[in-house]
């Protein structure tokens, strides 16, 4: 197994050589381990979080070394369903069908290979929040402090029934072969899934004061053409089948799981939690954070994010999300030099 990761800023040691200032960040659904920096040759997009990552920014790589690894499953450097198995050929349709705790038990043993042996902090929103929540539940001593963004505890109704959706416009597609394709694959049905996606990431609000009912001279509705805009691109830049597998790992995210419920697997959990959504976000809706608050014994109350953006907020609102990441590690009882401050819910 291979994970791609990228860090910043510079490790510290303790007297054993265990890293004592690295903080996790974990991407969503189609991020990647390029968290900070340009857009390049080998790299389709421009850092995710830019804005967040640098001296004195909220992840201040003075200080803290920050480290994001491309997912498990994923295609930007990972091992994925596009990656070659033993025998040369794409994994394909032997890919097997991984969990949010698979990722994290692989992202815990990148930790091992980085000498970290605790994060002062692990930060994650959507498909990123899902493995941060499940990093303190599985790893608390491994864990100072969490940031988890615009995830519940398990997924709804709503989002199995759209993500199964984009997986069908994928599996429907005859390029996909049953998983096996080779050459382009199912393009077509990437795209599609991409545009049902965005339009669950936005909101109804954005989207008619940007696009209404405006028609563009080449006869097609504005928001048609943005969100033809929006498939084109994901198709340049991610594998369908690393979407399938993704999304599947969304739909069983459950951290009640063979845990006795959500109710008691949050209710033990011990290390300080900021828990923040978006108002506008309608995949992810506030009252699913207001739950996690609600049993998380060492959650604050909820910070919501003010964004018209949906979703899709917490990426764009990073005015709004460095002081959360900010008051993460500052809660965090694993931050060198410095007593750890008690989050009073
Ligand atoms: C900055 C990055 O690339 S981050 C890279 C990693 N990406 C991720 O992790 C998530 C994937 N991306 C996304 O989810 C989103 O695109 C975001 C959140 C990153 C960006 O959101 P925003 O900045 O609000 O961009 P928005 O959704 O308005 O899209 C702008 C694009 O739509 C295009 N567009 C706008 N209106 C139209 C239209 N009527 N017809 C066609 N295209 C249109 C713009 O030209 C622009 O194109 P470009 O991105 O190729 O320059
Ligand atoms: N726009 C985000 C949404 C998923 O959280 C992405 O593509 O990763």
């Amino acid at each position: 197994m291979t994970l791609a990761y990228e860090t910043w800023g510079t490790p510290q040691r303790d007297d054993t050589g265990a890293v004592v200032n690295a903080v996790l960040v974990l991407h969503a659904l189609t991020g990647d381990a390029h968290l900070a920096g340009p857009a390049g040759p080998d790299q389709p997009t421009p850092g995710w979080w830019e804005p967040l990552v640098g001296p004195r920014r909220p992840l201040d790589t003075d200080r803290w070394w920050v480290v994001a690894a491309n997912v498990l499953g994923g295609c930007r450097g990972s091992t994925g369903p596009a990656s070659p198995a033993p025998d040369g050929r794409r994994w394909g349709s032997r890919f097997p069908e991984l969990t949010a705790r698979d990722q994290v038990a692989a992202e815990a043993r990148l930790a091992d290979a980085l000498g970290v042996r605790r994060f002062a902090a692990v930060i994650g929103a959507s498909m990123g929040g899902m493995r941060a929540l499940e990093w303190v539940i599985t790893h608390p001593d491994r864990v100072g402090s969490a940031l988890v963004v615009a995830v519940g505890a398990a997924a709804s109704a709503d989002q199995i029934g759209t993500q199964t959706t984009q997986q069908a416009a994928i599996t429907g597609d005859p390029g996909w072969q049953g998983g096996d394709y080779t050459g382009e694959g199912p393009l077509t049905g990437l795209a599609l899934a991409r545009r049902i996606a965005h339009l669950t990431y936005r909101s109804e609000g954005e989207l008619e004061a940007r696009f209404g009912r405006r028609v563009q001279p080449d006869g097609r509705f504005a928001v048609t053409s943005y969100l033809e805009h929006h498939g084109a691109k994901l198709v340049g830049r991610f594998d369908a089948g690393s979407y399938v597998v993704l999304t599947q790992t969304m739909n069983t995210h459950d951290v009640g799981r063979g845990r006795g419920g959500i109710a008691t697997a949050l209710g033990g959990v011990e290390v300080p939690v900021v828990v923040a959504g978006v108002d506008s976000d309608r995949l992810y809706p506030l009252h699913q954070q207001q739950e996690l608050v609600d049993l998380i014994p060492t959650a604050e109350r909820l910070h919501v994010i003010t964004s018209a953006y949906g979703h899709d907020g917490f990426l764009i609102e990073a005015d709004q999300v460095g002081p959360l990441v900010r008051r993460t590690l500052g809660a965090s009882s694993a931050a060198p030099g410095r007593p750890p401050r008690r989050l009073v819910p």
